[in-house]
């Protein structure tokens, strides 16, 4: 196992994989991974499809409990606590880290509503006209929106839409926005206006992006960690992390062959 967190570690760690393996069943779908998440930063998760770059993303926030066979071992902490500690409450994981989906997936009430519903149900008192707004501006969608905000949410286009889950993620003030391959379902201008939210965004949030677009990871991301796939006994695949480095070194020095094939379009 080859990983680098030398650099990454010049900044805060906020979230911090130590030896998780992750099964599925019986099966180990990921294996051995060490990973420090620095603040303030993106660090985009790539490899080719199967290399359980979802399932290590989902761990952060706990999203992989609602599958019934998952199971995880080793250390996932947040702020040094452990994320999976008896008295942790997932509900209040997935507040602090907010996940962002591959399709845009408002619900079904107006734009005012995508960001109020949320929030109203995890308990915020405050003005909410104040947060609709700071969020919506967040999200880089306000001017677009801020007219017709008593429209359905899912009238929006689908770039527009991702903006607004992105709105109503940071409604809920999360430290950490984990966000799995948030621009494949986006046409490129879209998806332009995305990377640029994800630039902005990282002032005050962590981001952790998973992507198969090798030209997003070198445009957004500050650290890189390429993940793949061995073949196990009996036909199973398992996935590492192979390296993780800043992006400039993943893409322009990696020290892995497999990194370097990868990045080079010669395999996945
Ligand atoms: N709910 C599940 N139940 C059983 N196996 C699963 C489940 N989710 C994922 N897996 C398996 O875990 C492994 C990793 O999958 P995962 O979706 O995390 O990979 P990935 O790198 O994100 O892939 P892709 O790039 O295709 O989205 C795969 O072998 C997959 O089949």
């Amino acid at each position: 196992m080859v990983y680098d967190n030398k650099t990454a570690n010049q900044t805060e760690t906020v979230l911090q994989a130590e030896n998780v393996n992750v099964y599925y069943g019986d099966f180990l779908a990921v294996k051995g991974i060490y990973l420090n998440i620095p603040k303030n930063k993106v660090t985009a998760f790539i490899g080719p499809s199967g290399c359980g770059k979802s399932t290590l993303l989902r761990c952060y926030n706990r999203l992989n409990d609602l599958i019934p066979i998952f199971r995880l071992s080793g250390l996932v902490t947040y702020r040094n606590q452990n994320l999976y500690g008896k008295d942790i409450d997932p509900v209040q994981v997935r507040r602090k880290i907010g996940m962002v989906f591959q399709r845009p997936n408002p619900f079904p009430k107006s734009i005012y509503d995508n960001i109020a519903f949320g929030a109203k149900i995890n308990g915020y008192k405050g003005n909410m006209d104040e947060l609709v707004e700071k969020s919506l501006r967040g999200a880089a969608l306000w001017d677009e929106v801020k007219d017709k905000l008593k429209q359905s949410g899912l009238a929006l286009s689908g770039g527009q839409q991702q903006r607004l889950c992105i709105a109503r993620t940071i409604a809920l003030q999360p430290e950490v926005v984990l966000m799995d391959e948030p621009c494949s379902a986006l046409d490129p201008i879209s998806t332009l206006k995305v990377e640029e939210l994800i630039h902005e965004l990282k002032e005050n949030y962590t981001i952790v992006i998973v992507t198969h677009n090798m030209q997003q990871a070198s445009r957004v991301a500050d650290y890189t960690g390429f993940f793949n796939v061995t073949e196990v006994e009996g036909g199973n695949r398992q996935g590492y992390l192979a390296e993780y480095a800043p992006t400039e070194q993943i893409f322009q020095n990696p020290q892995e062959e497999a990194t370097q094939q990868y990045v080079s379009g010669r395999f996945g």
